[in-house]
Formats: C-alpha cells, sequence, structure tokens
C-alpha cells in the first residue's frame, strides 16, 4: 500500500514537472496563461454563474493541455527524427493546427460566456471614471509581458 502511494505521488511529481517545463520553455503555454487570469479575472468582474466558470475552466484547461500535448508531440518528432522529413512535418503542424483548433473554440466559448453588453459597458465606464482600475490594468499588462517574454529561459528540448 505505501508502495503504491509512493508511485502515485511520484507520477503527480513527473505530471508537475510536465507543467513546469512548459511554464519555464514554453512562451505561448505563457500566453495563455496569462490570458486565462485575465479571463477569470473578467468573469468575476461580470459577476458570471457557477456553469458560465466552469465552461471557462474547460477552454482554458482545454487550450493548455493541447499546447503542452503539442510541446510533447515537438520533442518526440525531434527525438525520432532529427533531421527534417516531411513525415516530421506533418506530425508538427497536425499539432499545432490542433492547438489553434482548440483555441478558435476557446474564443467561442469566451463570447458565449462573457459577451454581456451591460456588464461589459459599466465595467469600460468605470475604467475611464477612476484611476485605480487604470493602474491595475497597467501593472496586469506590465506584469503580463514580463511573464510572456522576460520569464523562464529560452525554448529547449530536454535531453
Ligand atoms: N524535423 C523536421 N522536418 C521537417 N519540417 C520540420 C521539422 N521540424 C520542424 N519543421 C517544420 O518547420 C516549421 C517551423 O517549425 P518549428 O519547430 O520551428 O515550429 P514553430 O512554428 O516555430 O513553433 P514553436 O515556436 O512552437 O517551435 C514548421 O512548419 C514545422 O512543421
Amino acid at each position: 500500500m505505501k508502495s503504491k502511494l509512493a508511485a502515485l505521488a511520484r507520477s503527480f511529481r513527473w505530471a508537475g514537472c510536465g507543467v513546469r517545463h512548459c511554464v519555464l520553455h514554453e512562451r505561448n503555454f505563457r500566453i495563455h496563461l496569462a490570458a486565462a487570469l485575465f479571463v477569470f479575472w473578467l468573469a468575476g468582474a461580470l459577476r458570471v454563474e457557477t456553469a458560465g466558470f466552469g465552461l471557462l475552466s474547460l477552454a482554458v484547461g482545454g487550450v493548455l493541455a493541447a499546447e503542452m500535448l503539442n510541446t510533447a508531440v515537438e520533442a518526440a518528432v525531434d527525438l525520432a527524427s532529427p533531421g527534417r522529413h516531411p513525415l516530421a512535418k506533418l506530425a508538427k503542424d497536425v499539432s499545432a493546427g490542433a492547438v489553434l483548433v482548440m483555441a478558435l473554440a476557446s474564443v467561442g466559448v469566451g463570447f458565449a460566456v462573457l459577451w454581456r453588453p451591460e456588464g461589459l459597458l459599466a465595467l469600460w465606464r468605470a475604467l475611464l471614471a477612476h484611476w485605480q482600475p487604470k493602474v491595475l490594468l497597467v501593472i496586469y499588462l506590465a506584469l503580463a509581458a514580463w511573464f510572456v517574454f522576460g520569464f523562464g529561459g529560452e525554448k529547449q528540448t530536454p535531453a
């Protein structure tokens, strides 16, 4: 029993290593994370109901998972085919296309859940009328830019 629990804990640890790698070395993954934070903030500000949060979570999780699978495919292809090969190109392009499809579907989910003209207009008016939201927005944009472009190391494929 103890060794089974240890094996389970180990598998979670390896999964965590995969997430950590993407956060540190995949710029697109960080873009999705920064966008997700904004989407969840917007959903909170618009008082989106629980089901809406569920849909947004599925969409955000789907895009992040697709991005991670794309990274896994790229690493496996580079390992199997260090030189150029049409099948390597096919695998990478289809994998990248899957991320695009998931991202577009998520934009659709985002619109369906967050398109509340009155609420959005009220947020926009609050942004224009007060300095605090402007400062918060600038801080968020600066932190997001640092996180996306300045955080972690260069893209790499582990040896
Ligand atoms: N081993 C390979 N053989 C043939 N074509 C490849 C190979 N590796 C990459 N390509 C192709 O070269 C182009 C650029 O690939 P690259 O791996 O640089 O991806 P990318 O679009 O820059 O994405 P990322 O920044 O996530 O790596 C893509 O069309 C890809 O399919």
